[in-house]
């Protein structure tokens, strides 16, 4: 950093002064076209449900999401990610339901880019929405989840997508070798411009509750966790080696989960790489936002535009948040 000339010739409360001054001199800004909207999908037509942990977020069928995604083209959001909850009579030890390519999400996604090719779908890949016990992989007899055996289902799982038109793939289950396999796989089937965004430095959080609810692995996981495969939050050199990986075996984009109390690992990943980097703000973190605000505590649009700005000011290209229609509809008012 420079010396700067000493006060009185530096007064930085000078370019604070007036509001054109301070927009002058931003450095970061929000649009819409940093949001992916995640949304939750479920079977039958006509069906809306709430989501108690997560004020303002429902899980729709596939023809009431398309109000959604008319939505998100009208407000300039690029991109919508899909997440199923799977009927519970459907989920098995194998996940097998996951390579189903008429499962759920091979329709919607077919549904949604026939009536909205301009509009971005990304799928996740992952096995615990269709898994009886909730884990991202198989297990083995022991209850151990099993690495490479589950990158074959991934990979089939992945396929099944692409096969159905999907525009990004997102592994998040933390499989080792997984974007590798994944990659192969796309090219060899002819997916040449399949976009991978890979799930890398997904943390073991216990801000993703709300999330469980969603998709309904809440209950199937039971008090089990995912310290076997997702990282350790105490650690962040570690992030970078996972990342470097993922870039290695065929990422294009990268991202960081959760958001805000990991935007240290954000910085690092874009200063180390320059890839295209992504944060989730997950449910954990929408949650507190919106209780603080039903209590008063907090002024819900601010706090919603502070915490996402501050996405963009770590090194974000583009954050996943359930707040990405709010938040473009507020970026359009002003
Ligand atoms: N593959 C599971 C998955 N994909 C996205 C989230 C969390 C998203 C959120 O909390 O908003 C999770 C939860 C988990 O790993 O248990
Ligand atoms: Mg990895």
């Amino acid at each position: 950093m420079r010396t700067l000339p000493p006060f009185p010739a530096s007064r930085p409360r000078r370019l604070r002064r007036d509001a054109f001054t301070r927009a002058l001199v931003r450095e970061n800004r929000l649009a819409p076209e940093d949001f992916i909207y995640p949304v939750f999908v479920l079977e039958g037509t006509g069906q809306v449900q709430d989501v108690p942990s997560m004020p303002g977020v429902q899980r729709m069928s596939q023809d009431m999401l398309f109000g959604v995604a008319e939505q998100c083209v009208e407000l300039g959001i690029p991109v919508l990610a899909l997440f199923p909850n799977i009927d519970a009579s459907l989920k098995t030890p194998d996940g097998r339901e996951a390579t189903n390519p008429d499962g759920l999400i091979p329709r919607t996604v077919r549904a949604l880019k026939e009536r909205f090719p301009e509009l971005g779908v990304m799928t996740d890949v992952a096995l615990d929405p269709y898994t009886s016990h909730g884990q991202d992989g198989l297990l083995d007899e022991t209850g151990y989840i099993i690495n490479d055996a589950t990158v074959e289902v991934l990979t089939a799982q992945a396929l099944t997508h692409a096969a159905a038109g999907v525009d990004i793939v997102a592994p998040s289950d933390m499989m080792d070798g997984r974007i590798g396999a994944i990659r192969n796989a796309l090219e060899a089937g002819g997916h040449i411009h399949t976009r991978i965004m890979a799930y890398s430095a997904k943390y073991a959080s216990a801000f993703y509750g709300p999330f469980r609810d969603a998709v309904g692995t809440r209950g199937t996981l039971g008090k089990s966790d995912k310290k076997v495969y997702q990282m350790d939050p105490g650690n962040s050199d570690e992030a970078l080696r996972e990342v470097a990986l993922d870039i290695a075996e065929g990422a294009d984009m990268v991202m960081v989960k959760p958001g805000l109390p990991y935007l240290d690992i954000v910085r690092r990943v874009k200063d180390e790489f320059g890839m295209p980097t992504f944060a989730y703000q997950v449910s954990g973190e929408y949650a507190m936002i919106k209780a603080a605000a039903a209590n008063g505590w907090l002024d819900h649009d601010a706090v919603m535009m502070e915490a996402l700005l501050a996405f963009k000011r770590a090194g974000a290209d583009g954050i996943l948040t359930y707040f990405a229609l709010d938040a473009a509809r507020l970026l359009r008012q002003r």
